[in-house]
């Protein structure tokens, strides 16, 4: 787990103020759905904090970069559905999709990063950090668990690694719309097979088509380009955030795949300047890159690099960075294209280790980075706030799930010290029938053989409980998908990913900005399953309490 760096707190700031916790039952166990936390203090909110996964001092940082979309710049449904109903049109009138399809409605809750989209079944699928697919659901309908086994349960000649191209991973919010086009055409077409007769693999490229075009010939730009306010949600801190990097003299960059024209229109609108081809908000970065073509742009050194006229978009070829950097840079400080090399020669830096990087996608932002280059990095996680507010809410649903499984697991040592003694006594036993002793059970044995058949019985109704318990728990964070980073009583692979290639997280970039230029992030402990065995005081069977066999009183 990780160490947040209260940002509220440093600022004096009041936390959430949470609703009274409502009761409820799981099993026969009463419990609070939100034990109101003892010193109010500590809460959390999820806005603010930053999240160490791994150990950055910021004094070693010399570069601080930031991605534009979806991490400098947080849309809004609107945006949302300029390019849903951008998209659909066109599949309407290009691919030749039904009428009814231009109808259809958007639900941008639906979805969610972190899943997968399976495009030759046409499933939405969320697995744990093991890759075990644990929820599947085919359009809109969950697939029963045998089915799901069947799919997705790895044999050992076919262990799928869900990065095949029959795979698509939702790294990006701006995939949302395409999932969520994708199940309603798998719905449309299992209920109207002859007016669909694509496969579900063709359906999915042809949204990809669609919606790659509307992020092309202005069905999306153009609007937000007429008015920025109606798609973009403003950010007060991030204009500060960016002025104390830069004071602290840390170089600051920008490296977006948005292209000139459309980068200008967004950046104009956060830095608040409303007048046309106004460009202070150049002033807060040392190197500005747009048209970066990631992930290529941090894995490939060839690809080359334009200036950008700012004052009408125009390009001219350089020949990397040519000459001493200051004079290079004085004449322009906007490229299209070019690659990392180019960006690290421009900011004088031979290393990626001081280099942070804050970025929205896993793959091309955070992944690649991180793996490629050694940069450290940031992911900006807005739907943070939600799981962790859940969290708070719901802590004493949690805790009585968590006892509920330690009672399982108590269970499961007493009847494995059952199973022993009976073996033994079997033995014993059929011993002294070769030596002409009765061949019939023991009254001990029977009695040690009843006890372990009411003391399974007992664990499996415990197990529907638990899993009822489990399943009403994720509901609570979401309607559909459960908790972000779990699934089950696992981490998801979302969290796996966070925890291996996020070196911190925040719920938006500008938290950035709520603490010093010179933090040290710092990490709390990792925990094992064996430092949880400790704090719930399991292991050795020897010390374990004593299990009722009866369901009702599950110890
Ligand atoms: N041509 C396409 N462009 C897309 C698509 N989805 C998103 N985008 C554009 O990428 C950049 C993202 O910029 P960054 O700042 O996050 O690097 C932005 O301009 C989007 O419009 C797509 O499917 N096709
Ligand atoms: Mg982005």
């Amino acid at each position: 787990f990780t160490a947040p760096c209260r940002a509220s707190q440093l600022l004096g700031r009041r936390s959430v103020q949470l609703p009274s916790p409502p009761t409820f039952s799981v099993g026969s166990i009463r419990m609070s759905a939100g034990s109101p936390p003892r010193d109010d203090k500590y809460l959390l909110d999820g806005e603010t904090e930053v999240f160490c996964n791994r150990e950055i001092n910021m004094q070693q940082i010399r570069a601080i970069g930031f991605d534009m979309d979806y991490t400098l710049a947080q849309y809004n449904l609107a945006f949302e559905l300029l390019a849903y109903d951008g998209a659909k049109q066109k599949l309407v009138d290009t691919f030749r999709y039904p009428e009814a399809v231009a109808s259809f409605e958007y639900d941008s809750t639906y979805f969610r990063r972190g899943l997968v989209i399976d495009k030759e079944r046409g499933n939405v699928i969320k697995m744990d950090r093991h890759k075990y697919v644990r929820q599947a659901y085919h359009g809109f309908s969950p697939l029963p668990s045998a089915v799901r086994k069947s799919l997705y349960m790895a044999s050992s000649e076919n262990i799928p690694l869900y990065t095949e191209s029959t795979f698509v991973n939702i790294d990006t919010l701006f995939l949302l719309v395409d999932a969520y086009l994708f199940a309603q055409l798998v719905e449309y077409k299992d209920r109207h097979p002859s007016e669909i007769k694509h496969s579900y693999a063709a359906i999915y490229s042809h949204i990809r088509q669609c919606v790659d075009l509307c992020h092309r010939d202005g069905v999306i730009k153009d609007r937000v380009a007429e008015d920025p306010g109606a798609y973009i949600v403003p950010d007060p801190g991030m204009v500060t955030m960016l002025e104390q990097y830069k004071e602290s003299g840390r170089k600051t960059f920008l490296v977006t795949n948005s292209l000139w024209e459309y980068t200008d229109v967004v950046m104009n609108f956060l830095v608040g300047n409303k007048g046309p081809r106004n460009q202070d908000w150049l002033d807060l970065f040392e190197v500005v890159i747009v048209g970066s073509r990631k992930p290529a742009f941090l894995e490939d050194r060839s690809a080359y690099m334009m200036r950008v006229a700012p004052a009408d978009g125009s390009l001219r070829n350089v020949d990397g960075v040519e000459g001493p950097v200051d004079a290079f840079l004085a004449q322009g400080k906007v490229f299209q294209g070019g690659n990392w090399k180019h960006l690290l020669e421009m900011l004088k830096l031979t290393s990626g280790d001081n280099v942070l990087y804050v970025g929205d996608h896993m793959y091309s932002d955070i992944l690649r980075s991180k793996r490629s280059l050694g940069w450290r990095t940031c992911l900006v996680i807005p739907e943070l706030a939600g799981e962790v507010a859940a969290l708070q809410q719901y802590a004493g649903l949690d805790a009585g799930l968590q006892e509920l499984r330690r009672r399982r697991l108590v269970m499961d040592e007493e009847m494995d010290s059952l199973y022993k003694s009976i073996q033994v006594l079997r033995r014993e036993e059929k011993q002294g029938a070769q030596g002409g002793a009765s061949t019939e059970p023991s009254p001990e044995l029977k009695k040690l053989t009843r006890q372990l058949q009411e003391l399974e019985e007992a664990g499996e109704r415990l197990d529907d409980t638990i899993k009822a318990g489990c399943s009403d728990y994720h509901h609570k964070f979401h309607r559909v998908w459960g908790k972000l980073f779990e699934s089950g009583f696992q981490e998801s692979r979302f969290a796996k990913q966070v925890s291996t290639y996020a070196c911190v997280y925040t719920k938006k970039a500008s938290n950035l900005g709520m603490v010093s230029p010179e933090r040290w992030f710092r990490t709390v402990r990792d925990s094992m399953p064996h430092d949880v065995y400790l704090a719930l005081g399991l292991g050795g069977a020897s010390q374990t309490e004593m299990v009722g066999a009866d369901a009702g009183d599950p110890r």
